[in-house]
């Protein structure tokens, strides 16, 4: 294995660790962190923890003895502000002194963008940032697109089937998909920190939205419902689409139905489509999406791209990203 080959696979890991905690750290970022000796063997290994602290560094660090010739793998720059909830992560790495800190992300968070980097460094330590930097950013999303867009990063889900239908024409849709792609889903539930369906789907389906994975129930998000009537109790409101810029979620997820996703897309706030698709043919259905305003073909295309596929079961995944 190359020396960089090395640095990849275990910034990988790292990403993996950060991956934990997301849906849990909003507004802090799901940071992962490992510690290798200079024989590359690993010491320490931590992830942001529920609420935001400690931060995965303190963490890692707090498992080590020395860091002389260790490497230290992080998934975005090591914090430089000062605060009464924890260390400062790029001071705790100057006591410790490592020889190398190798990161993907630079924090856009004014508070340490780059002045993290410059202390460690003027402390002597070798700081190499950019590895793995899209795929970091994408354990991240959430974070970043509050820090750079002001807006929560919103996945759109929808289960299909071949024909592109939701539900039936008289609205049954339980279930389109099966066991697996189902529990998928719970997964991605469990990464959001809010889940929004539409009245019409909270009235026909009455849904749980809740994660039904065993052990992982307490992993639950809240739950909205877009439209104008009453709220249920435990639910929170949104009159429209972009009503979810003012939750505390940083990571939503779109359950539908048809005219919510459209609603969604037409505010041009969706950042990534889950498509889990079932090998069943619906005809005369209810369509996937309602009217999204186009009004021109070419305006379709250049939109979004296939970031990842796979089966589940006996259905279909795509996960594509806005371009
Ligand atoms: N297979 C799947 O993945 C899924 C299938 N479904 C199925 O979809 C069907 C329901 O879908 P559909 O009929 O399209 O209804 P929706 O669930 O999308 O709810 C529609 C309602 O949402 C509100 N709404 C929509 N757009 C806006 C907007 N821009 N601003 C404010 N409020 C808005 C309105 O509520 P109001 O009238 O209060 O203003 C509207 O009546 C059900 O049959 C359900 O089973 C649902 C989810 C997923
Ligand atoms: N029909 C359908 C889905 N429907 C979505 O799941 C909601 C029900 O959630 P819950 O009550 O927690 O099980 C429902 O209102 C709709 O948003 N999802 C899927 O993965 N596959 C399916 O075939
Ligand atoms: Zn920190």
């Amino acid at each position: 294995m190359t020396h960089l080959e090395n640095d990849i696979r275990w910034m990988q890991a790292a990403i993996a660790l950060g991956e934990r905690s997301k849906g849990l750290t909003a507004p802090s970022p799901s940071v992962g962190c490992i510690i290798v000796n200079k024989d590359n063997q690993i010491i320490g290994r931590g992830w942001t923890q529920s609420g935001g602290r400690p931060h995965a560094e303190a963490m890692a660090l707090s498992q080590c003895q020395s860091l002389k010739g260790a490497t230290v793998y992080v998934t975005l720059e090591p914090c430089a502000h000062k605060s009464n909830r924890g260390p400062t992560c790029s001071d705790s790495l100057v006591a410790a002194l490592p020889e190398r800190v190798v990161i993907a992300c630079r924090d856009p968070d004014p508070r340490t963008n780059g002045q993290g980097i410059s202390k460690m460094v003027a402390a002597g330590i070798k700081v190499e940032c950019g590895l793995l930097e899209k795929q970091a950013a994408q354990s991240m999303s959430g974070f970043f697109s509050r820090q750079l867009k002001a807006r929560p990063y919103v996945t759109l889900k929808m289960a299909t089937s071949l024909d592109g239908c939701i539900a039936l024409e008289n609205g049954e849709s339980q279930w389109i998909t099966g066991e697996r792609a189902r529990a998928h889903a719970h997964l991605e539930r469990m990464r959001s920190e809010l889940i929004v369906v539409g009245r019409k789907t909270l009235e026909f389906d009455k849904p749980s939205l809740n994660v039904r994975l065993q052990g992982l129930g307490d992993r639950s998000p809240k739950k909205a419902v877009l439209g104008h009537g009453e709220i249920p109790s435990g639910w929170i409101g949104l009159r429209e689409p972009t009503d979810i810029i003012k939750t505390t979620a940083d990571h939503v997820l779109i359950e539908g139905g048809a005219k919510t996703a459209a609603a969604f897309l037409k505010a041009d706030l969706v950042d990534r489509i889950l498509l889990y698709r079932a090998p069943i043919l619906i005809g005369k259905g209810l369509h996937a999406l309602a009217d999204i305003g186009l009004t021109n073909l070419s305006e379709a295309h250049h939109r979004w791209h296939l970031k990842e596929r796979r089966t589940l079961g006996n259905d279909q995944l795509e996960a594509y990203l806005r371009i």
